[in-house]
């Protein structure tokens, strides 16, 4: 299914970290040339819309119910609180427009797709021609995951797995990063002179480190300190000793492959692990060990991950190439998807390990959003 050509697309939340990532590479991309952008705000209706794309007047007000259902696509990456808010009552209203998505709400909804096409275009296309409307990105860490190991997993090679995550600061949103490095800046204040001089004793730094981590840096965004640190849970806290980050691993990937829903059906792919967030600005790695459905060689399975698509970078087993392809700094900003420490295990044939690494705001967010509206517009 494509639409008219240059379609109304009404963009909500483009100023928010998702969204300046949606926009720059909408621009980079020349995406602009096909829509008719309506931008809208939450918090600034009236005024002036972003410059970067040409004739698009004034801000509109995002809760106008009016005026977005005039349109025939809306994107947003607002938040979960502005999708509850207004997405019901637009279909209350009967609008059947196309709604993509980056907030998880609607994720698991039997009549929404989380759209990842490089790995998930076959359900994509299936649902716009079914009917579907709700087009949603999927959870960050479950999106850079399959593009990384999408070899595997679309060849039904995977029986089980569990991701053990490096979630960055930046998963958390822009004042979260903002935290972090406040944090490393009052540690480091607290040691500067210390560290100036060579002699100084590394038990009396390490001592006010501490001492400034447990009283003295402002945490009020992660709620415990982050830098020199780490939170072993990320998101909500489900009752039952798993974290809702952990939970979508599992049901979200399942769920992007067509397996089953997240309930245990034919091709069900059990899938689950710890989810921690660690003092990285940009990029979510994890570690994960799958237990494969066949014996393959490491070389077959490097070959199958760096032929399923063109972001899946393969980083040899090597101390040299893992230090300097496989890390946040190395991935952050661009769209590769770094996948390395491919190793079998001690526990048998099938049994292996990978690491892999992604920007979780391009392939983990914006991204998928942006070929979900080239892909009902027709470029891609
Ligand atoms: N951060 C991530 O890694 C990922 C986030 N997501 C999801 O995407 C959605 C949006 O997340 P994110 O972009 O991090 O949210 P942000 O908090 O960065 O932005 C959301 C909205 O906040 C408003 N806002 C208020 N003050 C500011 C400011 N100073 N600068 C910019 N915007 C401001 C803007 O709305 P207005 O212009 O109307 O005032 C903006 O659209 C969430 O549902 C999140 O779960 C999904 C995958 C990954
Ligand atoms: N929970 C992720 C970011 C995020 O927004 O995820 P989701 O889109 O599933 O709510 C993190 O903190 O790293």
């Amino acid at each position: 299914m494509t639409t008219a050509a240059n379609p109304s697309v009404g963009l909500v939340g483009w100023r928010g970290m998702v969204g300046s990532v949606l926009m720059q590479r909408m621009q980079d991309e020349n995406d602009f040339a096909n829509i008719n952008p309506v931008f809208f705000s939450t918090s600034n209706a009236g005024g002036a819309a972003p410059s970067f794309a040409e004739g698009s007047g004034k801000l509109e007000d995002a809760f106008d119910l009016e005026t977005l259902a005039k349109l025939p696509i809306i994107v947003t990456a607002q938040g979960g609180d502005y999708t509850k808010q207004v997405h019901g009552e637009l279909r209350n209203r009967g609008w059947d427009g196309l709604w993509i998505d980056a907030a998880s709400t609607l994720r698991m909804n039997d009549d929404s797709i989380i759209v990842l096409d490089p790995i998930n275009r076959d359900v994509i296309d299936a649902g716009l021609s079914g009917g579907v409307k709700d087009f949603i990105g999927g959870n960050c860490t479950v999106s850079c995951m399959l593009m990384g190991l999408g070899g595997l997993f679309k060849n039904n090679l995977v029986e089980w797995g569990t991701s053990m995550t490096y979630q960055a600061a930046s998963g958390g949103g822009a004042r979260h990063m903002r935290e972090l490095l406040n944090q490393f800046g009052t540690l480091n204040n607290e040691v500067s002179s210390e560290l100036e001089d060579p002699a100084s004793a590394i038990l009396e730094i390490d001592h006010k480190v501490l001492a400034a981590q447990r009283t003295g840096v402002d945490a009020t965004q992660f709620g415990v300190p982050l830098a020199g640190s780490l939170i072993p849970w990320i998101d909500a806290d489900l009752g039952n000793g798993q974290s809702k980050e952990e939970w979508k691993a599992g049901v979200e990937t399942n769920k992007i492959l067509g397996t089953g829903n997240g309930t245990a059906g034919k091709d069900h792919i059990a899938m689950d692990g710890l989810c921690i967030r660690i003092g990285a600005m940009r990029s979510h790695s994890q570690a994960l060990t799958l237990k494969l459905r066949e014996d393959l060689s490491v070389t077959e399975i490097e070959n199958l991950l760096a032929k399923d698509n063109e972001w899946a970078k393969v980083v040899p087993n090597t101390k040299e190439a893992s230090m300097a392809d496989l890390t946040p700094v190395a991935a952050s900003g661009t769209l590769d998807i770094p996948v390395g420490r491919i190793r079998k295990l001690e526990m048998g044939p099938e049994y292996i390990s990978a690491f892999t690494v992604g920007d979780q705001l391009l392939w983990g967010a914006a991204e998928p959003l942006r070929r979900m509206l080239n892909i009902v517009t027709g470029k891609l």
